[in-house]
């Protein structure tokens, strides 16, 4: 029988289906994954912001990580939003049931500017999650925020994959450069070798669930068995096609378009 390439995200909702959870499984499906989904809160949010957060009881989120685990082999898992520390505690307590790669976009601040985690969660993000990861996902402020140190240049951004690889435990770590100016490059710090990626700055505002997308399409393409290196040159693709083709829906942040690739695979 066929190895199915299982991809499992543990984050928050989104019902404008631009990030969070729908995101990621609209992710999974492009790129050939089987998507499956563990939530954490429901998030009422869309194109301009978030309205109200409602947080699944942590039992629910235990029995819904066991449902999975218990019965389906997971090939790759990320996690996305965790809004709270007791959250966190019930995720690290299972994810060593887990063994399969684990790529973990440290949500902080949506793109809107509302927040979806508690300050205080951060620390423990840090330093109860953060060594359990194959891969590590930040945007700028995220990576300020996880090694302390402010980032204004490409050589910060550099420093700061080193830091959260050799300081604070990291499997990997990829600084994404969304919110710096010029091209849109991203560093990858694998424990020895320093990678860049690099596309053409897209000019939209229709930035919604980038992080989201990006970080799920790694996840999928490594269920794939691609390495790591691999699998981050993908997603890069996947990202840079899902903006450059995105959606002017709503009156804010617009959605981008997570079957972009799939035209491109038709044009081809
Ligand atoms: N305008 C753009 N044009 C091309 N690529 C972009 C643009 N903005 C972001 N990217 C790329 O999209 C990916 C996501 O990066 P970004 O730094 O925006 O993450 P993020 O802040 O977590 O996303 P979000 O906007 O969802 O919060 C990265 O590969 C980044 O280089
Ligand atoms: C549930 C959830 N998770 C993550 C994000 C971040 O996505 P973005 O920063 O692109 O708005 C979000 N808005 N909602």
């Amino acid at each position: 029988m066929e190895k199915v390439a299982t991809a499992l995200t543990i984050a928050g909702t989104d019902p404008s289906g631009g990030a969070g959870i729908q995101a990621d499984l609209k992710t999974f499906q492009e790129v050939q994954s089987y998507g499956m989904s563990v939530i954490t809160s429901v998030v009422a949010q869309n194109t301009t912001g978030v309205q109200a957060i409602h947080h699944v009881p942590l039992e629910m989120i235990e029995q819904q990580l066991d449902a999975v685990i218990s019965d389906i082999p997971i090939l790759a898992f990320k996690t996305g939003m965790i809004a709270n520390i007791d959250m966190m505690k019930v995720i690290a307590e299972k994810i060593p049931q887990i063994r399969a790669p684990y790529v973990m976009d440290p949500v902080m601040v949506a793109t809107s500017g509302d927040a979806l985690i508690e300050a205080k969660a951060r620390d423990f993000l840090r330093e109860r999650l953060l060594p359990f990861t194959s891969l590590v996902t930040p945007n700028i402020p995220e990576a300020e925020f996880l090694t302390g140190e402010k980032i204004d240049s490409t050589d910060d951004m550099k420093r700061a994959t080193v830091v959260l690889v050799e300081r604070f435990g990291a499997g990997a770590a990829l600084v994404k450069g969304g919110h710096m100016e010029g091209e849109a490059t991203d560093f990858l710090y694998d424990g020895s070798s320093l990678h860049s990626f690099s596309s053409e700055r897209i000019d939209t505002k229709n930035t919604h669930g980038t992080g989201c997308t990006y970080s799920a399409a790694i996840t999928a393409y490594l269920s794939q068995g691609l390495n790591l290196y691999e699998a981050v040159k993908a997603g890069k693709h996947f990202v840079t096609a899902a903006i450059a083709d995105s959606f002017t829906l709503g009156s804010g942040h617009g959605p981008t378009n997570h079957w972009a690739i799939r035209k491109e695979k038709v044009k081809q």
